[in-house]
């Protein structure tokens, strides 16, 4: 049987070395380098599955850990699965639990067999395993599901993160004997390592002699400086195999998404987009603008003169700040849309600079244009 998951390259840029691709789902094709929206509850926040459509959102995340707690996953297979539950029949992808335990959850105790933990919600017991986050994700039906690791806090002791990638190896390979269906839903692997070259060689090692459908980079956004984050890109990535998708974890900042898809990533997911929209913040042509200030209180032109997005093309920066500065939630949609639009646009634009071999070229301009110089 076919494999679920298979990365079909198309090509490669002459000027940088990126690549285009297109990853094959059972739920259709994502179009690569690719920015995933977050839709963590089972909703990308205040977006509808139409709209998410309407600006060409190819994929969309949602977690584990957060499911797990609520609704619960029975629930969810009850439904038929979250793409029934949600109604949004393009691909998912589901992470594994463990950065959000590690993130969220207090109380918590991690052992050989999995992580015991305390809801975030009530406090209840709770535990993950490599066999608990492959039965969760199975309920939940995702095109793309994540092994079960742990992600090193930054900075971490060189023994802890040798201790830590060897143990998400034998986590691993738990997932692939626990996942119910290996051919029909892809199971990515997570590489780990911290910021060390020898300890990424050993856990690619590791991970790439089980052969996974796909890779994910973890351990990575996680409060390291960005240019020590490409350092670890520049020698993780080659060591990953060609024709599987890579997976940049927790990356969505416009110049990471373009300096990733530079060094080989194919898929990128963040929370930035939409979180930073919840208070006002937006990302335009012109760089960041926080919308809520009162400089823009009559200010009645489109929030990004150069964006076709619904926001842009029907509502003024003074409505904006108005709904923001009211606390409607109208506003928080529209911040929200434009932002996603902004991203998505800013990764075909990726596409089509890696097709026509200038994506050297497109980064300077870009970072020209949005304001970031030399960082
Ligand atoms: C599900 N496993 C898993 N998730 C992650 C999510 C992340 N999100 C960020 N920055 C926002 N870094 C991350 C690393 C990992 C990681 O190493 N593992
Ligand atoms: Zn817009």
């Amino acid at each position: 049987m076919a494999p679920a998951i298979r990365y079909e390259h198309i090509k490669t840029c002459k000027q940088s070395g990126a690549r285009l691709g297109r990853v094959h789902t059972p739920h259709g094709v994502i179009e690569t380098p690719t920015f995933m929206p977050v839709g963590t509850q089972a909703t990308v926040k205040t977006m509808s599955p139409e709209e998410l459509k309407e600006m060409d959102a190819q994929i969309i995340l949602s977690n584990t850990y957060h499911l797990f707690l609520r609704p619960g996953h029975n629930i969810i297979r009850e439904a038929g699965g979250l793409h029934k539950f949600m109604n949004w029949d393009r691909p998912i992808l589901t992470d594994s639990g463990g950065f959000q335990v590690f993130s969220l959850s207090e109380m918590r105790k991690i052992s050989e067999e999995g992580v015991h933990f305390r809801s975030h919600l009530n406090g209840d017991k709770k535990f993950l395993s490599p066999e608990v986050a492959m039965e969760i994700q199975n309920s939940l039906g995702s095109d793309i599901m994540m092994a079960f690791d742990e992600c090193p806090p930054f900075p971490a002791e060189y023994e802890y993160v040798k201790k830590s990638l060897e143990r998400t190896s034998r986590w691993a390979e738990r997932c692939l004997e626990a996942h119910a269906r290996p051919h029909d839903q892809g199971l990515f692997a997570i590489v780990q390592g911290g910021m060390h070259e020898d300890l990424r060689k050993q856990s690619a090692a590791d991970l790439t002699s089980m052969d996974f459908p796909g890779y994910a980079i973890g351990g990575l956004s996680v409060g390291e400086p960005k240019h020590l984050m490409y350092e670890v890109l520049d020698y993780t990535v080659p060591l990953l195999p060609t024709n599987k998708p890579r997976y940049l974890m927790g990356v969505g900042s416009p110049d990471a998404l373009i300096e990733g898809s530079i060094r080989g990533v194919d898929m990128f997911d963040c929370v930035l987009p939409t979180r930073i929209a919840r208070n006002g913040t937006t990302m335009t042509s012109q760089g960041r603008l926080v919308v809520r200030n009162a400089n823009f209180a009559s200010d009645f032109g489109p929030l990004d003169p150069a964006c076709d997005c619904y926001t842009c093309r029907n509502y003024s920066r003074a409505y904006l700040r108005h709904l923001i500065k009211a606390d409607e939630t109208f506003g928080l949609r529209l911040t929200t849309y434009h932002n996603l639009h902004f991203l998505i646009q800013l990764m075909h634009n990726v596409r089509q600079a890696i097709m026509d071999d200038r994506l050297l070229d497109f980064r300077d301009e870009f970072f020209e244009q949005y304001g970031l110089h030399d960082n």
